[in-house]
């Protein structure tokens, strides 16, 4: 299976771009979206998930335009919205048995396939109280349960793991595990270790624009050997930052440590090499490199 992105452009009124001639490929796996916020990231999966029409582009399931034919990917896929809405009513069994109906899923499997998914989003205890009493990271494990009801073949999670617990974070990442096989499941964070540890591939978006798409470890090593921490005093961190891009900035006792990427510059004196990590990639490439087109 295949997802091919052309050419793909979403304007809103006001000259408001929300992407912008972007195109990419997605196959079988765990592509995870980041961008900073505005970047593009949620109207690039709205489309994918029909909810939203290009202005122009295409997306092709296997050669097939779902643009203009939305049915052949809408029976099997699964999606998360940002702003996912429940019925506060309900219970967790009777609102994914409220959205199996309307995704047409049924059959002798349903309850038990319900209870699977409750057990993995560990919702099981709190099944039968309704909704509407859930807090917040408890409703987001409930939206992930109704988005992999229909046992979907391509799977689009808009910020997964808002609202969850460390906990419910590394459960979420087991349960996309097991249920990935053989599907195209996307993903949007702003949570960079979220990505990196459940992605096979991360797509950089900023602008409506895509930047890189690649392997966490390729990301990486393209500021491999460029990263560097230094200490300096209160009074020098301004100039410094001028100079260089920093990625992060302590407080040591008096003195503040940086964190900074050298670029194309020599590291300054009195640094040490520290290892490069995917945040750093993903800093370095939104604020140095130009788009793809
Ligand atoms: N309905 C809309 N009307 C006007 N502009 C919109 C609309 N939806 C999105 N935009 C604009 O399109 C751009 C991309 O927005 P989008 O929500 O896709 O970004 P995002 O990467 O998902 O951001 P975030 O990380 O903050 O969720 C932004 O500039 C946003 O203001």
């Amino acid at each position: 299976m295949q997802l091919e992105i052309k050419i793909l452009t979403k304007m809103f009124g006001k000259g408001m771009v929300g992407l912008s001639d972007f195109s990419i490929i997605i196959e079988k796996g765990v592509l995870g979206l980041l961008g900073p916020n505005g970047a593009g990231k949620s109207t690039l999966m709205k489309i994918i998930a029909t909810i939203s029409k290009p202005t122009y582009g295409s997306v092709l399931l296997d050669g097939e335009d779902i643009v203009k034919n939305p049915d052949l990917i809408r029976k099997i896929l699964g999606y998360l919205p940002q702003d996912f809405g429940v019925y506060p009513n309900l219970n967790a069994y009777e609102f994914l048995k409220y959205i199996a109906a309307m995704k047409g899923v049924g059959g002798a499997g349903l309850n038990k396939r319900i209870d699977m998914l409750l057990e993995g989003v560990n919702l099981i205890a709190d099944a039968k109280r309704p909704i509407g009493t859930y807090s917040g990271g408890m409703k987001q494990r409930i939206g992930i349960a109704q988005a992999l009801l229909n046992d979907p073949k391509i799977l689009i999670f808009d910020e997964p793991t808002v609202g969850l617990d460390p906990e419910e974070r590394v459960r979420f990442r087991q349960l996309i595990s097991e249920m990935a096989g053989d599907a195209i499941v996307i993903l949007s964070s702003h949570i960079v270790s979220d990505i990196e540890t459940v992605a096979d591939e991360v797509a950089i978006i900023k602008s409506g624009m895509l930047i890189e798409k690649n392997t966490a470890p390729e990301m990486i090593s393209k500021v491999e050997n460029k990263i560097f921490e230094i200490a300096l005093s209160q009074s020098e961190v301004e100039r410094f930052k001028s100079q260089y891009l920093v990625v992060n900035t302590t407080r040591q006792s008096d003195k503040m440590l940086l964190r900074y990427i050298s670029g194309t510059h020599q590291p300054a004196a009195n640094s040490r090499p520290v290892n490069a990590t995917l945040e750093d990639a993903y800093l370095f490439l939104t604020k140095t490199q130009p788009y793809i087109r």
